[in-house]
């Protein structure tokens, strides 16, 4: 696998604020990444950093294995991080014409980029009478033009219709199946599962979760806990690698899973420890509130 981008500990403050702080991640030919995080976690700036558009603090980021240029390597990059812009009166061609002009690449590449976009029996009507949906794949075609390695979107769905947004992702999958990477920053988990295969979960500018979406589906669960002795089962649960997060909640102990082991095994472990519990439940949340707890603003040790 060759390395399209390497990011090492991005650091971005403005002023007092650290929008970015100690971001690692690298993003591999071939597949679709998403960046994870409520507004303000950081994504659109991380984005800005690696398209130069926004000047980093602190760390490094590579394009290319670092043997070209970040000019060089921004026109094997396709980019969309700002609301699309287009001449109004000008038809969808004409637009993308003018955009081959500027970028210096044969007008020949139209027809298949409004192809990819499923706009080519839209191609002679003008930008002014678009739905957003359209205005949004214009985009799109405009940022393949150049045939890119990776294609960088910023929140692509964002007030879209349901329909708007679903032709949106189909036309995403259409993309990277056709082997071109994508980078896609998103607030909407539904989105990141859909659409990526690996994904970066941001919460105030620091990573929570960098791996395959497949992998943050694979989580092993927690139970919840009560005993006589809380001091001593949080003591047992604590020197014991089946549990990893520990928290308490009201009365009772929750303890994320880090390996598959039923209710009937946990319990007969801890009776061989001296506990004997009078409350265990064993569950497993969904991924959205898996995704809702990595992200909540309360201090949870592992994440912090
Ligand atoms: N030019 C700027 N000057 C000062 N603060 C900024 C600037 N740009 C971004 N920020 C702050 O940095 C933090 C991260 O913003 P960023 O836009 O990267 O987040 P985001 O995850 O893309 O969220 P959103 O989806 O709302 O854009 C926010 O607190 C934001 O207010």
């Amino acid at each position: 696998m060759s390395t399209i981008l390497e990011i090492k500990n991005l650091t971005k403050k403005f002023g007092k604020l650290v929008a970015v702080n100690d971001l690692s991640f690298s993003i591999e030919k071939g597949n679709v990444y998403g960046i994870l995080g409520p507004n303000g976690s950081g994504k659109s700036t991380t984005l800005g950093i690696v398209l130069n558009v926004v000047n980093k603090t602190a760390g490094d980021f590579a394009w290319f294995g670092g043997n070209t240029s970040t000019h060089n390597a921004l026109k094997k990059v396709g980019a969309i991080i700002e609301s699309p812009n287009f001449y109004p009166y000008m038809t969808a061609k004409q637009n993308l014409e003018l955009v081959c002009k500027i970028k210096g690449v044969p007008v020949t590449q139209v027809q298949k980029a409004l192809k990819t976009v499923d706009l080519l029996e839209r191609q002679n009507d003008k930008f002014k009478g678009f739905s957003l949906g359209m205005k949004q794949r214009l985009a799109i075609a405009s940022a393949l033009l150049n045939d890119p390695e990776i294609l960088i979107l910023d929140e692509p769905t964002n007030g879209l219709d349901p329909q708007g947004i679903h032709q949106i992702r189909e036309i995403i999958k259409k993309i990277a199946s056709e082997g071109t990477t994508i980078l896609l920053a998103s607030h909407l988990l539904d989105e990141v599962e859909k659409v990526c295969s690996h994904v970066v979960i941001l919460r105030k500018g620091k990573s929570l979760y960098v791996g395959s979406v497949d992998g943050m589906n694979a989580s092993f669960g927690f139970v919840t806990m009560e005993c006589a002795d809380m001091e001593a089962l949080k003591k047992v649960l604590e020197a014991d690698t089946n549990f990893g997060v520990i928290k308490t909640e009201g009365e009772k102990i929750v303890a994320y899973l880090t390996k598959e082991i039923d209710a009937a095994s946990l319990n007969k472990l801890l009776f061989e420890k001296g506990i004997t519990l009078s409350h265990l439940v064993k569950r497993k949340e969904s991924l959205e509130e898996q995704f809702l707890e990595l992200t909540k603003n309360t201090t949870n040790p592992t994440l912090n």
